[in-house]
C-alpha cells in the first residue's frame, strides 16, 4: 500500500509539535497523533510543557510574585497600599486561559503548515505503521515512511507518598488548589519542587521542602547552589537535605509525613497537602508492538543514536522520552534536527550547549560546565564572578541578590560554562550561550560593550573580572 504520509510524529508537545511544523515546512506530507483530550473530548496539543508544565506554572510564578511585590516591596517605592488580598481561583482561571490560547494555538499552526491532526492514541508496530486508535474505540492502520516519537514523560510515583490528587498531589495537581495551604510539604527539591514551593510559598504556606540528596541542586555549580539555597531559606522556604521520606498516611485531611535524616534520624511532619516532585520517567506505555523493532534502554528510555534514530531505520525519537535532560528546548531541537534529517539535510544539534533554568525568584540559570565538572577534567580554568549588589540597575530594581560566575579555560580563554543566579537569569545566561556556540573566550565579551544601566553588565564585568580587569568589584590579587 502506498505511504499515506511521509512523516507520522506521535506526540503534539513541544518536541513533536515542533518536528511536525518544520516536516510540513519542508514540503513533507506530515501528520501528528495526539490522544490528550479534555473532559469534552477535545484535543489538547502542546503536551505537559503547555498543559501542565512550564507555560502554567510560570503563569503562577508571576502572579505570586506580584503579590509578594505588592506586599512586600511597594512599601519600599512609596506606593502606599492596604489589604493587599489573593484570589486564588482568579489566578488559576488567567492561568487556565493562557494555556488555552497557546494551546489552540498549536492547532492553528498545524492548520497554517499543512499539519495533519490524528486524534487518538498511536502506536508504533513491525515496519513503520502507525496504529490509531480513536476516542470511540475504532482503529485504523496508517502508512508512512518515518515515524517520529515524542511521547514524552510522566511524574515518578513512589511507594511512600501515592499520589491520591486531593491531599497528596504531582506537579499538575499542584497547579490547581482552590486556596493556599497552611502547611504545604514538597518532596524532592529539583526543579518542580523549588517552583511549585514558590509559587504557594509567596501566597502564604509555610513550605517544607523534603530532599533526599545531601547536595542542594547537584547538577548545579555548587558556589551557585550555595548561593541559591542561602536566598531561598532567606524567603523563608524550609529546605531540608539529607532528609528520605519514607511514609506518609492521610488522617483527617492532613497528611503525616515521615522521613530519615541525615543522621539515620526518623522525624515526622504534618502537612495540609503533599506535592510529589521527584522526577519524571519516559511515557512508552501501549507505544510499541512487540515486533515494532523499537529498543529501550536500561532505564527505559528510548535507545536513539545522536541523530535521534531508534534502531529500526525511518523510525526516530525525540524530547524526554530519550536520553538528555527532560527540557521542552530540548525535545524542539531535537525535532527540527530529525525533520531536517528526514528531508535528506545533514542536521546536528549540539548537546553540551542546552541551558538549564529554574524559575524560582531570582532565577537560577547555566550553560555549559559547572567549576567541578571543569575541576574534575583536570584542565587548568580561570573564574570571574560578580555580584548583583554591585549593578546599578540591580539596585534600582530592588534585586540585589545573586551573581554572575563565567568560567573559561586558561590556556585559550574559550567560556566553558556561564552561571546565574539572579535577576533575569535565563535571559542572561541565553548570552552565553550565543557567545559559547561561536567558541568566544571570555576577552570577547569582555571588549563587547553593553549597555548602562543593564543587568547585562554583570555579565560584562564577570567575564572582566575572569582576568582581573572588572571596574565595578575589587578584583583578586592576582598570584
Ligand atoms: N524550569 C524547567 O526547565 C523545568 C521545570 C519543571 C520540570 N522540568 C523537568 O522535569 C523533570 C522533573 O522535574 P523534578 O523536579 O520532578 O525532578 P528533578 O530530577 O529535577 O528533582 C527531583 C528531586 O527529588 C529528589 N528525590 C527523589 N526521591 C526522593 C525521596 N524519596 N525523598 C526526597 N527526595 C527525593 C531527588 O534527589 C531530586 O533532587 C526534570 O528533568 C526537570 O528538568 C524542568
Amino acid at each position: 500500500m502506498a505511504n499515506q504520509f511521509d512523516v507520522v510524529v506521535i506526540g503534539a508537545g513541544p518536541a513533536g509539535y515542533v518536528c511536525a511544523i518544520r516536516a510540513a515546512q519542508l514540503g513533507l506530507k506530515t501528520a501528528c497523533v495526539e490522544k490528550w483530550s479534555d473532559d469534552k473530548g477535545k484535543t489538547l496539543l502542546g503536551g505537559t510543557c503547555l498543559n501542565v508544565g512550564c507555560i502554567p506554572s510560570k503563569a503562577l510564578l508571576d502572579s505570586s510574585h506580584k503579590f509578594v511585590e505588592a506586599q512586600k516591596d511597594f512599601g519600599l517605592h512609596g506606593i502606599e497600599h492596604e489589604g493587599v488580598k489573593m484570589d486564588v481561583p482568579k489566578m488559576i482561571a488567567r492561568k487556565d486561559k493562557i494555556v488555552q490560547t497557546l494551546t489552540s494555538g498549536v492547532g492553528g499552526l498545524f492548520k497554517a503548515n499543512g499539519v495533519t491532526l490524528l486524534e487518538g492514541a498511536g502506536k508504533v508496530l513491525a515496519a513503520k505503521q502507525v496504529e490509531l486508535t480513536k476516542g470511540d474505540g475504532s482503529v485504523e492502520i496508517i502508512e508512512t515512511a518515518n515515524v517520529v516519537i515524542a511521547t514524552g514523560s510522566r511524574p515518578i510515583d513512589i511507594p511512600p507518598a501515592p499520589v491520591d490528587n486531593d491531599l497528596i498531589v504531582d506537579s499538575t495537581g499542584a497547579l490547581e488548589f482552590r486556596d493556599v495551604p497552611k502547611r504545604l510539604g514538597v518532596i524532592g527539591a529539583g526543579v518542580i519542587g523549588l517552583e511549585l514551593g514558590s509559587v504557594w510559598g509567596r501566597l502564604g504556606s509555610e513550605v517544607v521542602v523534603l530532599e533526599a540528596l545531601d547536595q542542594f541542586l547537584a547538577a548545579a555549580d555548587q558556589q551557585i547552589a550555595k548561593e541559591s539555597m542561602k536566598i531561598m531559606k532567606k524567603q523563608g522556604l524550609d529546605i531540608r537535605l539529607g532528609a528520605r521520606v519514607t511514609g506518609s498516611e492521610i488522617r483527617d485531611k492532613e497528611i503525616d509525613v515521615t522521613y530519615v535524616d541525615g543522621e539515620g534520624k526518623e522525624n515526622s511532619l504534618i502537612f495540609d497537602k503533599l506535592i510529589v516532585a521527584v522526577g519524571r520517567r519516559p511515557y512508552t506505555e501501549g507505544l510499541l508492538a512487540p515486533d515494532s523493532g523499537v529498543n529501550l534502554d536500561e532505564r527505559g528510555f528510548i535507545f536513539v543514536d545522536d541523530h535521534c534514530a531508534t534502531d529500526v531505520p525511518g523510525v526516530y525519537a525525540i524530547g524526554d522520552v530519550v536520553r538528555g535532560p527532560m527540557l521542552a528546548h530540548k525535545g524542539s531541537e531535537e525535532g527540527i534536527m530529525v525533520a531536517e534529517i528526514i528531508a535528506g539535510q545533514k542536521a546536528q544539534m549540539n548537546y553540551d550547549l542546552i541551558p538549564s533554568v529554574i524559575y524560582t525568584h531570582p532565577e537560577i540559570a547555566w550553560v555549559g560546565k559547572t567549576e567541578e565538572e571543569v575541576k574534575a577534567e583536570g584542565n587548568e580554568y580561570k573564574v570571574g564572578t560578580f555580584p548583583f549588589a554591585a549593578s546599578g540597575r540591580a539596585l534600582a530594581a530592588n534585586e540585589k541578590d545573586g551573581m554572575v560566575k563565567v568560567i573559561a579555560d586558561k590556556a585559550t580563554d574559550r567560556i566553558l560554562g556561564v552561571h546565574v543566579v539572579g535577576p533575569s537569569a535565563a535571559e542572561l545566561v541565553q548570552q552565553g550561550v550565543i557567545a559559547m556556540e561561536f567558541a568566544a573566550s571570555s576577552e570577547d565579551l569582555a571588549l563587547t560593550i553593553f549597555s548602562h544601566p543593564t543587568l547585562s553588565e554583570a555579565l560584562h564585568e564577570a567575564v572582566l573580572a575572569v582576568d582581573g580587569h572588572a571596574i565595578h568589584i575589587a578584583n583578586r590579587k592576582r598570584r
